[in-house]
């Protein structure tokens, strides 16, 4: 896979080749190129933004930068891939558009930064994400949340784990409470069940915690689930228990 990121603040993504980009990167995984649009500009001060036609507060950003690092990328990729335009006003990123994301094999991100863009530069752009209903400075922190849980889909990255974890049955609910050594932790005892060995009893009382925790906190991920039968036993269980 190929990411390209057009930002006026490429080394905000340095850290990331710290972790899950790094890796990828040495596994032959990931080709990642970040490209500074400021580079670009054919305006003598440097500038990348301008004032907005029709008055109002803020500045926007130009086109030209943007679409001559496009053009820049394009050359050196030999395409512009799926370009994402990170935007408040695009549809709000999930599993499911990280899923979608992880299927192309060239991604190109565009970060923006002010008060948004010259709406010319959406020519470019093939899919408009945004992070959620809250006001950023820009889009950089919404592509690395966005490349983080789109890279760790590639199968050198997590193997099979990421896609087994989505097909199974916790794919919609919240993920039941894990424990780990001591058995007891300064009398703090891990339930029973997990060191039973009992692997039937380990499945059902997972999925039992699982529909409990997504029952108490996210409810509204119970309505858009299809529950089976013995789900929804457990789940009439769980309502009296919670009384
Ligand atoms: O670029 C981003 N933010 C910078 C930014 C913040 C506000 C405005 C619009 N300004 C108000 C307005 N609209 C119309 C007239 N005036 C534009 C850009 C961003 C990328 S993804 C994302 N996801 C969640 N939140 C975000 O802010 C982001």
């Amino acid at each position: 896979m190929r990411i390209d990121v057009l930002s006026l603040f490429p080394d905000m993504f340095a850290p990331m080749r710290q972790s899950i980009i790094g890796k990828a990167i040495d596994k032959g995984a990931l080709d990642f190129q970040v490209t500074d649009f400021r580079d670009f500009t054919e305006n003598k001060h440097n500038n990348v933004d301008d004032y907005p036609f029709g008055g109002g507060a803020g500045m926007l950003l130009t086109p030209q930068p943007i679409f001559d690092a496009m053009a820049s990328v394009e050359k050196q990729a030999g395409g512009k891939g799926r370009v994402i335009l990170l935007d408040p006003a695009g549809r709000q990123f999930n599993h499911e558009v990280a899923q979608e994301l992880a299927t192309y094999d060239h991604l190109t991100f565009v970060a923006g930064h002010y008060e948004g863009y010259d709406e010319r530069i959406r020519e470019l752009v093939d899919d408009e994400i945004s992070l959620g209903d809250y006001v950023l400075t820009g889009g950089e922190l919404g592509a690395m949340v966005i490349i983080d849980a789109t890279v760790r889909f590639l199968p050198e990255i997590l193997g099979n784990a990421a896609s087994a974890e989505g097909d199974s049955f916790e794919d919609g609910l919240l993920e039941f409470p894990q424990y780990t050594r001591p058995a007891d932790f300064r009398g703090r005892m891990v339930p029973e069940v997990l060191t039973s060995g009992n692997h039937a009893k380990i499945a059902e009382w997972r999925l039992k915690e699982s529909l409990r925790r997504t029952y108490l906190r996210r409810p509204d991920l119970l309505e858009k689930r299809q529950l089976t039968q013995q789900e929804r036993d457990l789940l009439d269980n769980i309502k009296s228990e919670e009384q």
